[in-house]
């Protein structure tokens, strides 16, 4: 993909408490083009989180290869970190309380990461009233976390990581606490400001529901990047445009491809399997002396 925002190859994050070691992430593979939205979804402990917090510079992968715009995520100083975080990623945050500061208003805290990165004061009053704007909640510019709905205030968190004109947005569950209504707002809040805007976007969900709100989803499994899920428009046999879901296995560059859980199940599939090159396709059947021996 020679337009690429973000590029991780065979990333690598190992968790080390006491003696336990936990593999969160274990060779993911993962490519984001610019202008894209695309969702990540998982099980819960599949990686999500972790391989947002290492886009998002407030982690260090252990191994691997990892870039985001111009940025090495391998190879980057405090003060590289502090930059990265401040003008190439906005980063929303789980829990829509940590987003925001109980006592300041909706366009103070918008206001605040642009205060960080000194940007003059009638530049930063003119984009608070267009960011509030383009995410609909002008309305709440005086109004502080309390005074807002859950939808209203996770607009405004939308907001305030767009203060500095990242180039990727990184939202981490922005609709977990959410009703099915509201999410779907903010969903298209998203699409919004991604069409608007440019910016590209990453959303991270464990609800498998949401390739219907994006071209794009890409499942993770035990730390490693399994399948994709494409949102096509085509035109039906009566004329009628429809939308297709179409799922891919995801193959990295050493050819290695994870059979789906629910494929291994239903034909018993064991440490061994046969592949065969066929003219058009490749098959994996069951290797029937190891299935024998663990049925
Ligand atoms: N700071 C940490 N220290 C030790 N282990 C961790 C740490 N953070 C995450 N893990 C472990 O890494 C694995 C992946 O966690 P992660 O939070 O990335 O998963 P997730 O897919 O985001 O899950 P969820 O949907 O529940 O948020 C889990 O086994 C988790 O327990």
């Amino acid at each position: 993909m020679p337009d690429a925002i973000v590029v991780c190859d065979s990333l690598v994050r190992i968790y080390q408490t006491g003696s336990i070691e936990v593999q969160a992430l274990q060779g993911l593979d993962l490519l984001v083009e610019a202008g894209e939205m695309i969702a990540v979804v998982g099980a819960s402990g599949s990686g999500k989180s972790t391989l947002l917090s290492l886009l998002a510079g407030i982690d260090a992968p252990t191994a691997g290869r990892a870039r985001v715009a111009d940025w090495d995520l391998l190879d980057m100083s405090a003060r590289d970190r502090v930059r990265y975080r401040r003008h190439t990623v906005g980063y929303v945050r789980q829990q829509t309380a940590q987003n925001l500061v109980p006592y300041l208003t909706a366009a103070q805290v918008v206001d605040l990461p642009m205060t960080l990165a000194r940007v003059p004061r009638k530049e930063r009053a003119t984009r608070v009233n267009t960011l509030l704007e383009a995410v609909g909640v002008a309305h709440c510019a005086d109004r502080r976390p309390g005074q807002m709905s859950g939808g209203e205030q996770m607009r405004v968190a939308i907001a305030v990581s767009l203060a500095n004109r990242p180039r990727v947005l990184l939202a981490d569950e922005p609709t977990g606490e959410l009703d099915t209504e509201t999410s779907a707002q903010v969903f298209g809040v998203l699409r919004d400001v991604n069409r608007d805007l440019g910016v590209t976007i990453v959303v991270v969900t464990h609800d498998p529901d949401v390739s219907g709100q994006v071209e794009r989803t890409v499942a993770i499994r035990d730390g490693r990047t399994s399948s994709e899920v494409l949102r096509r428009t085509s035109t039906g046999a009566n004329g009628d445009d429809e939308v297709v879901h179409e799922e891919y296995a995801v193959m990295d560059r050493a050819g290695r491809v994870q059979v789906p859980k629910d494929y291994i199940e239903a034909l018993n599939l064991t440490r061994r399997v046969r592949l065969a090159l066929e003219d058009d396709h490749v098959s994996l059947r069951p290797d029937e002396e190891t299935r024998g021996k663990s049925a």
